[in-house]
């Protein structure tokens, strides 16, 4: 399923489009189509959301670029480890989002392509990622606990590990809170306030970012939003 929905999002992919390309298993499957389509002659300039998937991309000869060359994307392809109706996400679940955020930020449209398993109706089933500063992460986490209660939220804060005694490091060098507060009624508010404590770098909660969602599921792909809106 979700090959299937990174098939038909690259349908929306022409000559000359500057892309920004996700990361984690579905986004995986979209470079790999990418890089069976340029390998056909299609020509296309990539900027890649985590050193993985630049590796990947590398490797299928996808010709690669930075923000800094090229500060401004076509559409960026990715996928969520959840979505509503309102095409809100929750993202990080790989460890990519501030990369993620800011390559979508970047692009007219943000298309994410996932199975119909991501979509809920209120956010949150899925523990939400928050990236920090390694500078002080204790108090960080203090600091999003009484954040979170003040919006009645409640649940584990579990520092992502990558070994029993190595934190997860983001390719920005920083560690990932994964916050399990279960259903989350006011998204917005929350990250707003997550957003305005100084040791938080960024969330993954993904507001007013996604412009299509393709969703995948035994029936065929469904689009939810629209393909030729764009935000910039
Ligand atoms: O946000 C992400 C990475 O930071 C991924 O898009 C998200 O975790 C979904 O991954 P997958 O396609 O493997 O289910």
């Amino acid at each position: 399923m979700k090959r299937a929905a990174a098939e038909a999002a690259l349908q929306s992919v022409t000559h000359g489009m500057r892309l920004g390309l996700g990361t984690g298993s579905t986004a995986a499957h979209f470079v790999d189509l990418l890089g069976a389509r340029v390998r056909q002659g299609l020509e296309v300039v990539g900027v890649p959301t985590s050193e993985r998937t630049r590796l990947q991309a590398e490797g299928l000869g996808i010709t690669l670029s930075t923000l800094d060359e090229t500060p401004e994307l076509d559409l960026t392809i990715d996928g969520a480890d959840e979505f509503d109706a309102s095409l809100r996400l929750i993202k990080g679940g790989g460890g990519a989002l501030l990369r993620e955020k800011i390559v979508a930020a970047a692009s007219k449209r943000m298309f994410v392509i996932a199975d119909a398993t991501k979509e809920v109706e209120t956010l949150g089933a899925f523990p939400l990622p928050v990236e920090i500063d390694r500078f002080g992460a204790r108090s960080t986490r203090l600091h999003i606990e009484r954040v979170a209660r003040g919006l009645g939220l409640e649940g584990p804060i579990t520092l992502r590990m990558s070994a029993p005694d190595a934190p997860y490091l983001t390719d920005g060098g920083h560690y990932i809170y994964d916050c399990a507060f279960g259903a989350i009624d006011a998204p917005e508010t929350l990250a707003e306030r997550l957003r305005a404590i100084p040791g938080v770098v960024d969330h993954g909660l993904f507001i007013g970012l996604a412009t299509a969602i393709f969703v995948a599921g035994k029936d065929g792909v469904r689009i939810v939003g629209d393909v030729t809106g764009g935000a910039l």
